[in-house]
């Protein structure tokens, strides 16, 4: 079986790129065949993984707008298993280039048809805004992780995504479904932390993920180091929660 799985929140810094790397990490650790797919100009899960964006041939840019095959921009990474194709700054201008493009929410969905049976998942990292850019994420997806920070205003901005999600649902991708909704960067010192929790199970039920990412230092200097938590630091609390997470997602097959 193959899933093609996008992160999504159009709100900004909630986790999604953390997210993206670190399952991927896991779920490649623990045997699966895993794409990484960043598609979010800033490219923060290319150099998380540890590609040098300036010796970036191909990214998805040239996917999306050039229809080059998606193999000739896929990159090995430094974990068995886990591959990607990067994003460079290029992708920003996609955004505006993709308007005038037929079926221009297609573009990715048709571009990882092409490559989908080589691998067990397909995660694809989504830019903090909800543009043709997350669209064709969630086009492309067979289902949606949504992280949310254990901060106030959590849910803040939760029924813009939860309408695009129906919106995608309705017109471009009916296979669409939430495949969990994670809580991540929860500071156990805080009540605001467990506060948060409990509404967002109260909206979410049993979508929300047993495992509950906390803030950890080593998960926020893993990045500029290149690398994910799992090769970075295995024994600490960040490699240990997101390595549950894998096996969570994973019991759900
Ligand atoms: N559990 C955590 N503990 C500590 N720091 C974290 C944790 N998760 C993420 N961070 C840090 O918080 C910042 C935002 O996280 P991240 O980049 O994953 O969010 P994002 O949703 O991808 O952001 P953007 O919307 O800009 O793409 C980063 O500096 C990251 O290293
Ligand atoms: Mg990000």
């Amino acid at each position: 079986m193959s899933k093609i799985i996008a992160i999504a929140n159009q709100k900004g810094g909630v986790g999604k790129t953390t997210t993206s790397v670190n399952l991927g990490a896991g779920l490649a650790t623990l045997g699966k065949r895993v794409l990484l797919v960043d598609i979010d100009p800033q490219g923060n899960t290319t150099s998380g993984v540890g590609i040098n964006k300036a010796d970036v041939e191909n990214c998805i840019y040239n996917i999306l707008i050039d229809d080059i095959p998606p193999h000739e921009a896929i990159l090995e990474t430094k974990i068995d298993g886990l591959n990607i194709i990067p994003a460079t700054i290029q992708l920003a201008g996609a955004e505006i280039e993709l308007v005038s493009t037929i079926s221009r929410e297609l573009r990715l969905k048709k571009a990882l048809g092409l490559v989908k049976k080589n691998y067990d998942y397909i995660i694809i990292d989504c830019p903090p805004s909800l543009g043709i850019l997350t669209i064709n994420s969630l086009t492309a997806a067979d289902s949606v992780i949504i992280p949310i920070q254990c901060e106030y205003y959590a849910l803040e901005g939760l029924s813009q995504l939860l309408n695009t999600v129906r919106l995608v649902q309705k017109n471009l991708n009916p296979h669409l479904q939430i495949e969990g909704v994670l809580l991540t960067m929860l500071d156990a010192r805080t009540n605001l932390g467990i506060q948060v929790i409990e509404e967002v199970k109260k909206y979410f039920q049993e979508k929300v993920y047993r495992t509950i990412i906390p803030r950890n230092i080593r998960l926020s200097e893993a990045p500029s180091h290149g690398q994910s938590i799992i090769t970075y630091d295995r024994r600490s609390k960040g490699a240990e929660v997101y390595y549950e997470l894998a096996k969570e997602v994973l019991s759900y097959e």
